[in-house]
């Protein structure tokens, strides 16, 4: 939209002048100096034509050799060294100015009656009533912004303008108040991330609130409407740059175990769920159905009529627009995070205390289990009946309650600084950012005024990079070495039944740290791109229904939050800003620029998915510079910007130092052998294969955190030799 008003200049410029020289200087002028000043001209003419021949003859060669160069550049990884001295200062990079922001409800005529793929979406990215609720302000928002630009202003104005103009007085509903009465000396931390920061009590890191924008958002009308090409024109189809750019492709890597991904993705439910539009009863809505009313917050992928998906006779993707969040005023639409942006374990405890208290037994400070047919739960049942992981009745205590949780987001802020995040950024950043966990001491760098919330495009672009590593087909192994199975991916999601029968756990965690992961690349699998929430034709007695490509939708989300094009979060990360396709000939991988290339019609159009998927990885690292800067810059507020991070000295938050010594040993390997049925060998590091240095060890052998040392759980006398089965993986690998 910014641009769109920029580009309204009427400005004309003439580029030459003549000067009109009088005749006569020259008529006057016709003797043997004039002769030679010909002659003169003439060898000037002449150097000149044979200057440019050697600077055609140099640039031809040095042309054809850079060309040799970007094809050898094209396969290898882009110097880690240019990409620190661009990121050396100033670090989280500021946001633009912060602004906020609408649409009438209606009821639409069509629901989803039937079990369809699309289901799938609206449980992966489910929506409470809490959101439902706080997206009505949103639209009502929305709708006076609109109503007050198409009145009174002319088409022209910056809307940006008007944003400040009708700020904070005039909708008190949605102003949060800032300054929540907090107790600073308060040990636990608040389900809902409220008073963390104590200058932001109630707006920093806390759930149902705005994505932070790191950009201006840019929407085709200024407020709300996708985002459309810079000449004004749609955009191609989000599906048409999945099938041309994001093409099905197999390459193993087989450095990684699935067992990163599985993280990756239990960790990004901590931390980002993103709001989505919904009817007021609830129901799922149809975009794509027989009805000529459309639900106007139905914003599907559109098929070309060649899309392998047209045989099964559909007219587009479903695709539902997130819902809009409040804010404290009139501005462009920001979409919800509906939960808190700190690693808190708000993925296993939820946000909200009533869901809390679904959740507990209300007996050892423990949640409630799943009890299998032959009396398992899914967290395996332990021997030790005081270790506060099986049902025993206990004292009804909300402190033991509060003490594992604060325990568990320790155990997986450790994991995933200590594990995960080395893998994604390399040592290097992992080093210069301060982001290793220490071995001893504290970690001193709280920053009260790093604003932590989950950036708009950590949520809807760059963390999803991940979605190109799952592969197509998961290993299921019986035993250490025992011939594997494979099953399909989309047979697996929502399955999770399979896992209460015996054996069937093991073998899924055994299989997972023993598949290799996909290539992070701009390439998926097809399981990601075409079977996604696939129903079979057993399951819902009707003929198969096509499935939905992932891909599209993470573009097509893009578009709907208005993420602005590739190119300026080049700009915003200090890296080349491209004028032209063939700029980035050095940092993409050929086929995909190739690709992109052809589909759109201006560099400037790119989707920052595509875009930031398709450069070459940093040396030592998953990922291209421009998702490195984005998922860094996310992971630095999130450590810099928790006044309850593990390695936080300040009492009675912090741990003392030798709770904190335990804390560090805990590993993913640890806490998968504590709470696996019978599983007797791992690997240490879970998230890589096998590899030398990597071999199995025997679970007994992986060093533990010990419970003693908590007081307030000893007190209770609740005993335990270990505290890795306190960080359950129930919700790990059921989600
Ligand atoms: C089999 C594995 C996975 C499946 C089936 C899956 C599926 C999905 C779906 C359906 C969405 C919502 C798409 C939409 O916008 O409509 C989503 C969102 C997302 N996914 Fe995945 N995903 C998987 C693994 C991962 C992994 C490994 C990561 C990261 C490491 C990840 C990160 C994300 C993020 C950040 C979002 C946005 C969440 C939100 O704010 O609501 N996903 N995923
Ligand atoms: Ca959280």
């Amino acid at each position: 939209m910014v641009t769109e008003i920029m580009s309204h200049s009427t400005e004309t410029t003439r580029l030459l002048t003549r000067i009109h020289q009088p005749d006569y200087v020259y008529n006057a002028q016709l003797g043997t100096e004039r002769k030679r000043r010909v002659r003169q001209f003439q060898c000037c003419l002449c150097a000149l034509f044979l200057t440019t021949l050697l600077v055609a003859l140099i640039a031809t060669i040095s042309l054809s050799i850079n060309n040799t160069n970007t094809s050898e550049l094209n396969n290898t990884a882009l110097p880690l060294d240019s990409f620190l001295v661009l990121f050396s200062n100033n670090w989280p990079i500021a946001d633009k100015e912060y602004i906020h922001h609408f649409s009438d409800e209606f009821d639409v005529k069509e629901s989803m009656d039937v079990e369809v793929p699309a289901i799938g979406i609206k449980k992966v990215v489910a929506t409470s009533e809490k959101a439902r609720d706080l997206s009505r302000i949103g639209y009502v928002q929305e709708y006076a912004l609109r109503h007050i630009i198409n009145r009174s202003l002319n088409r022209s104005s910056n809307y940006y303008k008007i944003c400040n103009n009708y700020s904070t007085p005039s909708i008190p509903l949605a102003c949060d108040n800032d300054h929540l009465e907090c107790n600073r000396f308060k040990k636990y931390r608040s389900y809902d991330g409220t008073c963390n920061n104590l200058k932001h009590s109630n707006t920093y890191g806390t759930a149902y609130k705005p994505f932070r924008r790191a950009l201006l958002p840019d929407y085709a009308d200024g407020i709300s409407k996708p985002r459309v090409a810079k000449d004004g024109k749609p955009l191609p189809s989000a599906r048409t740059v999945s099938l041309m750019v994001h093409r099905p492709y197999y390459k193993e890597d087989t450095k990684f175990s699935v067992m990163l991904a599985v993280w990756g993705q239990f960790l990004d439910h901590d931390i980002t769920a993103t709001a989505l539009a919904q009817k007021s009863n609830s129901d799922t809505i149809s975009c794509c159905g027989s009805s000529t009313v459309q639900f106007p917050e139905c914003y599907p992928v559109e098929l070309d009529p060649r899309d392998p998906f047209m045989e099964y006779n559909v007219s587009c993707m479903e695709f539902l627009r997130s819902a809009p969040a409040p804010t404290c005023c009139l501005c462009p639409r920001e979409q919800m995070n509906q939960v808190t942006s700190y690693i808190d374990g708000s993925v296993v405890y939820g946000v909200d205390e009533s869901l809390i208290d679904n959740l507990r037994d209300f007996q050892n400070g423990t949640l409630k289990m799943y009890i299998t047919k032959d009396g398992r739960t899914l967290l395996p049942v332990s021997n030790d009946l005081k270790d506060g992981c099986n049902r025993e009745e206990e004292k009804n205590n909300e402190k033991i309650l509060f003490s594992y949780r604060r325990i568990l987001s320790a155990q997986m802020q450790h994991i995933t600084y200590n594990e995960f995040l080395p893998i994604l950024l390399g040592n290097k950043l992992m080093k210069r950012f301060n982001l290793v966990p220490q071995k001893t001491g504290y970690f001193l760098k709280y920053n009260e005024t790093v604003n932590p919330n989950i950036a708009n495009n950590f949520a809807t672009a760059a963390f999803r990079f991940a979605h190109s590593i799952i592969p197509g087909v998961m290993k299921m192994l019986a035993n250490d070495t025992s011939s594997p199975e494979f099953v399909q991916m989309h047979k697996m999601l929502f399955n999770p039944f399979k896992l209460y029968d015996p054996g069937e756990l093991d073998k899924t965690l055994r299989g997972a740290v023993n598949t290799a992961i996909e290539s992070s690349d701009s390439y998926f699998s097809n399981e990601i791109k075409s079977h996604l929430f696939e129903i079979t034709a057993e399951q819902v007695k009707q003929p198969k229904l096509c499935g939905l490509d992932l891909v599209s939708l993470n573009i097509q989300r893009g578009r709907d939050h208005g993420l602005p094009g590739y190119s300026l979060w080049r700009k915003h990360c200090s890296l080349k800003i491209p004028k032209q396709f063939d700029d980035l000939k050095n940092e993409m991988d050929g086929e995909a620029l190739k690709n992109i290339k052809n589909i759109y019609r201006n560099v400037d159009d790119v989707d920052l998915y595509t875009g930031a998927l398709s450069e070459r990885p940093l040396a030592e690292s998953m990922l291209g510079p421009t998702l490195t800067c984005l998922i860094l810059d996310q992971f630095v507020r999130i450590k810099y910007g928790d006044r309850f991070w593990y390695e936080n000295p300040h009492r009675p938050q912090g741990f003392a130092p030798e709770q904190l010594d335990e804390i560090r040993k805990t590993t993913l390997a640890s806490v998968i052998c504590d709470n696996a049925d019978d599983l007797n060998v791992i690997q240490s590091k879970v998230m890589e294969g096998l590899h030398s240095g990597n071999e199995y060890v025997p679970c007994a052998s992986i060093e533990r955190p010990n419970i003693g040392l908590w007081g307030e759980i000893l007190d209770h006398s609740i005993l335990s030799s270990s505290l890795t089965k306190i960080l359950s993986f129930r919700k790990l690998v059921t989600s």
